[in-house]
């Protein structure tokens, strides 16, 4: 329970919607109790006017007295009516302040939570995965909705019944009230354990059912290498097994669930039969009314479904308090990387690496040893290395995506954790190695890092990514939709579209983590060549494995097992007769091979 008072805060901001909204409860709880007590007169009309019509048997006036009493009747049925559209209005009321409230709140905390996971630093997205996240910020806000909504609100509305009712019917005849109100803890019992049953079984069926969507969305997403192995039949098989399972625990909750209301029913009859039995007694020896009775039926029934809510609010409470602490657990984690305070308005993309070391805390896997090495303003600058050596760990180091352990990055010679974070990688553009395009326009995709772009930028930059013929020649030409219900660009296309998103922030620094690899040689020749223009006395750092990618770099990195093994040009790097001399050779020999 005590998560829950993390939604102080969001009372606190709308109490102008509580405290009308528990006056709506009250008055409409009042106007709910009356027409029992109205009813009880009515029926009392009935049993005296009928002794008085009897009277009058064979008299002119019977059919006087006959109009009086209908029109009574009629008087009190209207009366009724009335009472029950003014509780039937406040009810509304009620709904329009604190379930509309619960909706503000909703929203509120969906972008507080979605707003501090973007805050949140790589080392959290690896750690906890998506499936998780999307939870979080859905079914567990959900789930405390309906705490703050309908629980509330409920809660409220059986108390004040409770309190209204019990008080009226004690007032009338302390003995019946007693006896009626007694198989009411019964009830109140039974719901709970109820309740408590059909909640853990929903949470199995819960269970089972992200399972089977996530067996399922894995399944066709890869259903062309079901389909290149010839598994139909057996995904199918555990495709049913899955189903099985799930079939078996909705009918079991079927059963639970077909116990609940005839329990229910069973213990307010009981309820009804002991308000009739005492009552008459009572009746008898004149200390209540017949009408009295029939206000006691009417104030029984009301109670049952309050009675019913009270195990059902308990439930979303649990329910509410277990998602609330799941949501603090992320709300309450700081983001590992910390923005500095330095302006770096006039980025000159300078980078220089002192003795950086870097672990990954979550695998203890040394990527990067003991590195150093000067990256001037306006270089072209390749990084190349085995497979694993530590190369897209050192772009995203600088990216500040992590923090290094030891050792200190220098951007324009201030140490890079005391620069401003977003305005620093905002200068930056980063062609990551997974490419990722968004499910949007390709020419979306290309305008991602800018607010605002002119068709003429978008155009330019897929021209400088070598992709603008490949765009053109697309029915829709740059409005072509991408993703699930788009179309599937080629692992080159994909590739250029994300250098052309790159190109486009005309930026300071730019790097390339190994983005060519799906590109032809003829088409990695002509975006060199544009980035040659683009980027003349801009910084680029490229990481690649052709080595033909990277002769004219005015630097060479070679990295091997995350440390620096040579660095130099190309030229030099050959007369060392090392690494790199053996990675050239062996890229000529197999380039021979193929032209045979
Ligand atoms: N997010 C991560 N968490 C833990 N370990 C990682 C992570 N990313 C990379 N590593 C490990 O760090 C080492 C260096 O990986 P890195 O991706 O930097 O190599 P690379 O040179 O870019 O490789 P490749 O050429 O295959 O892309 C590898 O041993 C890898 O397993």
């Amino acid at each position: 329970m005590k998560h829950l008072r993390f939604l102080n805060k969001h009372f606190y901001k709308y109490k102008w919607w509580i405290i009308p909204g528990v006056f709506f409860v009250v008055i409409s709880n009042i106007f709910g109790v009356i027409p029992a007590q109205v009813i009880g007169h009515a029926f009392n009309l009935i049993t005296e006017n009928i002794q008085i019509y009897g009277l009058f048997n064979g008299f002119d006036r019977q059919q006087l007295v006959y109009d009086i009493f209908s029109y009574s009747l009629f008087y009190f049925g209207m009366l009724v009516l009335l009472l029950y559209l003014l509780r039937g209005l406040f009810l509304f009321f009620m709904r329009q302040t604190l379930i509309l409230m619960s909706r503000h709140i909703e929203f509120d905390m969906k972008n507080e939570i979605y707003a501090h996971y973007q805050k949140l630093s790589m080392g959290f997205y690896r750690r906890n995965n998506t499936g998780d996240l999307m939870n979080r910020a859905t079914e567990d806000v959900n789930r405390v909705r309906m705490y703050v909504g309908p629980a509330i609100m409920y809660a409220i509305n059986t108390i004040v019944l409770f309190l209204l009712i019990i008080s009226a019917m004690y007032s009338v005849n302390a003995k019946l009230a007693t006896f009626s109100l007694l198989p009411l803890p019964a009830l109140v019992i039974i719901i709970y354990m109820v309740n408590t049953k059909i909640n853990q079984k929903s949470e199995q069926i819960q269970e089972q059912l992200s399972s089977l969507s996530s067996f399922v969305q894995e399944r066709f997403s890869g259903i062309r290498v079901i389909k290149s192995y010839v598994r139909e039949n057996y995904t199918r098989k555990i495709f049913a097994q899955e189903s099985e399972n799930y079939k078996e625990s909705s009918m079991s909750l079927v059963r639970v669930q077909a116990l609940f209301y005839p329990t229910m029913l069973l213990l307010v009859g009981l309820s009804t039969i002991l308000t009739v039995y005492i009552g008459g007694e009572q009746v008898l020896d004149g200390s209540i009314t017949a009408g009295n009775i029939a206000e006691f039926i009417v104030y029984v029934t009301q109670l049952t479904f309050p009675v019913t809510m009270l195990g059902w609010v308990t439930t979303l409470i649990q329910r509410a308090s277990a998602s609330q602490k799941r949501i603090n657990e992320f709300l309450e984690l700081q983001p590992d990387i910390q923005s500095g305070d330095l302006a770096i308005d006039n980025f000159k993309g300078n980078i220089r690496f002192e003795n950086v070391s870097f672990t990954y805390p979550d695998t203890g896997i040394t990527a990067l040893k003991d590195l150093n090495f000067e990256i001037k303003s306006g270089q072209f600058v390749a990084i190349i290395g085995r497979t694993g050596s530590g190369k897209s760990t050192l772009a995203n180091l600088i990216m500040r995506m992590y923090d290094t352990d030891q050792g200190t990055i220098y951007v324009d010679e201030k140490p890079l954790p005391s620069v401003q974070l977003q305005p620093y990688r905002n200068h930056i553009g980063f062609v990551p190695q997974e490419v990722f395009l968004f499910s949007d326009h390709i020419y979306n995709n290309i305008a991602f890092g800018l607010d605002s772009t002119t068709d003429e930028q978008v155009e330019q930059a897929a021209k400088d990514a070598a992709v603008y013929h490949n765009i053109k020649g697309f029915e829709l030409g740059f409005q072509t939709m991408l993703g699930e219900r788009g179309i599937t660009l080629s692992g080159g296309q994909k590739q250029r579209v994300s250098i052309a998103r790159a190109l486009i922030k005309s930026p300071q620094l730019l790097i390339f983590d190994d983005c060519l690899s799906a590109v032809d040689t003829r088409t990695e020749e002509e975006i060199l060549q544009n980035l040659g223009r683009v980027m003349h006395k801009k910084t680029s750092i490229l990481i690649a494995h052709r080595i033909s990618t990277i002769q004219k770099a005015d630097l060479i990195i070679v990295l091997d097992k995350g440390s620096v093994a040579e660095k130099g040009t190309h030229k030099e790097l050959l007369a060392v007769n090392g690494i790199y001399e053996e990675m050239y050779r062996n890229q000529l020999l197999e380039e021979e091979k193929k032209s045979l």
